[in-house]
């Protein structure tokens, strides 16, 4: 588990993130959303140690960062795939890291193989794609068999396999008890296995929720468009439909469009329009962060 509470890091007169609050939970995927700028690498680099912030703190597993005797085998994180030296072998780059953190060399070949890198243990990590730099630096992270991932952006040059077999790591990587902390700008992607969203805009907390309490927000709705709607209101209501009047529309969630033709149809209401319409948890996050100052894509210059 990790705790953050009150994190706020300030570079000049910029509040890079601000008086962030939020848990990340043991045995589920947690994912950070939020546009360019948003503050999510600052806000994981302040969770390593990497970043002082200038209030707040973290806490993993209980324990503030600096604070852990042995950090790897409490987090392991990736803030940049391309932290690697290019003229080392896959292999020698992981026994070099396990000794830095005093961690068995036998650990090397098992992550190699939970990361699918056997065959290419003796390249050098230079002639790499992106796509293997990404799985040899997620192999980095596994060295202390850690309780905590914490991983900036890990799908990044992945190839659709790739992806899948990403999301299938962390998926089982969170059914065995740890936790997994994964910035991504794929919000579709992220929706497909993340259990959870911390949702940040211009470096303030703007949710954090399980998925499915956005995604029950955003069910599908039907609108009626129809001269008789306080009757129509009253006539959902009385069948324990919740409905609402919304610019002269009634939308009503929680049912189908053929049910509301119905009660419609049975009392003699005129319907001028009918739609079903849904939201996309991407079209609700994209609305979330719309607001924050940074998401909005500058404005063309003055002259
Ligand atoms: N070392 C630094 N010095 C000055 N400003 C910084 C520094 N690091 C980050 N910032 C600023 O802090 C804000 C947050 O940046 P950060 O990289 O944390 O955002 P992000 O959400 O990770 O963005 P992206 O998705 O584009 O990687 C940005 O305005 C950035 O320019």
């Amino acid at each position: 588990m990790i705790t953050v509470s009150g994190l706020t890091k300030q570079y000049g007169s910029h509040v890079a993130v601000d008086d962030l609050t939020f848990e990340v939970a043991a045995s589920r995927v947690t994912g950070f959303i939020g546009p360019n700028g948003a503050g999510k690498s600052t806000t994981m680099r302040m969770m390593v140690g990497l970043t002082r912030p200038d209030r707040g703190e973290v806490r993993c597993s209980g324990v503030p960062y600096r604070d852990l005797k042995s950090p790897a085998r409490t987090v392991g994180s990736v803030l940049d795939a391309r932290c690697m030296h290019p003229g080392r072998t896959a292999r020698n780059h992981l026994r070099a890291t396990a000794a830095l953190s005093r961690i068995p060399g036998s650990r090397v070949e098992a992550v190699l193989a939970e990361v699918g890198l056997e065959t290419a243990a003796d390249q050098r990590a230079g002639t790499f794609s992106l796509g293997m730099r990404q799985r040899l630096a997620l192999a980095g992270a596994l060295l202390g068999d850690p309780e905590i991932l914490l991983l900036d952006e890990p799908s990044n040059g992945l190839d659709p396999a790739g992806i899948r077999w990403l999301r299938d790591h962390h998926s089982a990587f969170a059914a065995r008890g740890g936790t997994v902390f994964v910035s991504s700008h794929l919000i579709s992607e992220l929706s497909m296995f993340a259990h959870d969203l911390v949702v940040i805009g211009g470096g303030k907390l703007l949710a954090a929720e399980p998925v499915v309490a956005i995604t029950a927000r955003n069910a599908v709705a039907v609108v009626i468009e129809t001269p008789d709607a306080v009757r129509l209101l009253d006539l959902l209501a009385e069948r324990g439909l919740a409905a609402d009047a919304v610019a002269g529309r009634v939308v009503v969630r929680g049912t189908s469009r053929a049910a509301v033709s119905q009660v419609a149809y049975d009392s003699g209401i005129h319907v001028v329009g009918l739609t079903e319409t849904s939201r996309s948890l991407e079209d609700s996050l994209l609305d979330m962060t719309r607001s924050s100052a940074e998401f909005a894509s500058a404005p063309s210059a003055t002259r």
